[in-house]
């Protein structure tokens, strides 16, 4: 059950002097359990793109299927709870929208709203307070009085305490430090390998290159490229063409220079598993 769009375009306030093109004739397909990231300039419509995936707002003309539901102009906002039940989208700073008394009630609100009994909900709350790198003990705290950094850890694990099966982030890690990055980042990727799939729209390219493994990159509201990591930045004035940054990481690097260091391949077929392999590792 993969993610289709065909031929979406979305126009904000239309027909007013106000119109503006989102979205302008995308198409694309998504595979179940990938990590895909969504790249572009501000304002090329990645946030456009993300509020698609789950109806928040529906395209002026095209269709998306995703999660057993279709999504088109007509579609109205009565049976989308499945959908947003198995399609999940996080905001950037999802800590402002925390609102219960305890930690622990913030994160089981998602369950509870989705059908799971109080038992099972605050069970899957519990297990995902840890999973997010949190103490049991901050469970009974005011999320008010937690920091911005472990706010937005809470926010993460209500999202996930209902295990949507494509979750949707946009910007998860901005304005955390390199650290906590890191760990919202593994995070996210041990998500994704126990077969979900995660979308990220992002704006560090480092990101992309450690963990996605397909790369949407927007400009002006079109879909302007679709690839592998290791393709989108391998062409340098193609990045420069289109103001894109290169990744920094020298992990990305390592993976490349592995790749060349790897054992002679005897065939074609070898040498493109070889490259498959070393730039997955
Ligand atoms: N509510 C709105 N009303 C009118 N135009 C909007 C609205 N939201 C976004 N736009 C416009 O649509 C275009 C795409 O915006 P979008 O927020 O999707 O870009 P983005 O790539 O997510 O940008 P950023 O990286 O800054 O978050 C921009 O030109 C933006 O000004």
């Amino acid at each position: 059950m993969s993610i289709k769009f065909e031929h979406v375009s979305y126009i904000y306030s239309p027909e007013t002097p106000l119109e503006k093109k989102g979205l302008d004739n995308v198409s694309f397909k998504l595979q179940d359990g990938s990590f895909n990231a969504i790249i572009g300039h501000t304002g090329s419509g990645k946030s456009t793109l993300m509020q698609h995936f789950n109806a928040l707002i529906r395209p002026t003309s095209g269709k998306i299927e995703i999660a057993g539901t279709t999504i088109t102009p007509e579609t109205t906002n009565k049976n989308l709870k499945e959908l947003r039940r198995h399609v999940s989208l996080v905001f950037q700073f999802p800590e402002a929208q925390l609102f219960e008394n305890t930690v622990i009630d913030d994160i089981a609100f998602g369950p509870k709203n989705f059908g799971y009994d109080n038992e099972k909900a605050l069970a899957s709350a519990r297990f995902w307070l840890k999973k997010v790198g949190l103490p049991e003990e901050i469970g009974k705290r005011s999320p008010f009085e937690l920091s911005g950094g472990q706010m937005r850890r809470v926010a993460i694990a209500g999202v996930m305490a209902y295990e949507p099966d494509i979750l949707c982030l946009d910007e998860p890690a901005a304005g955390l430090d390199p650290e906590a990055r890191k760990q919202m980042m593994a995070l996210f990727s041990e998500y994704q390998k126990e077969g979900h799939t995660v979308i990220l729209v992002t704006h560090n390219m480092d990101d992309v290159a450690n963990y996605a493994e397909n790369v949407l990159v927007m400009e002006h509201g079109k879909m302007i490229k679709q690839a592998a990591p290791r393709d989108i930045f391998k062409d340098r004035n193609w990045l420069q063409e289109h103001h894109l940054e290169e990744p920094k990481s020298s992990m990305f690097a390592a993976k490349l220079q592995n790749y060349q260091f790897a054992k002679l391949p005897l065939t074609i077929a070898d040498l493109v598993k070889d490259i498959e392999t070393n730039l997955k590792g």
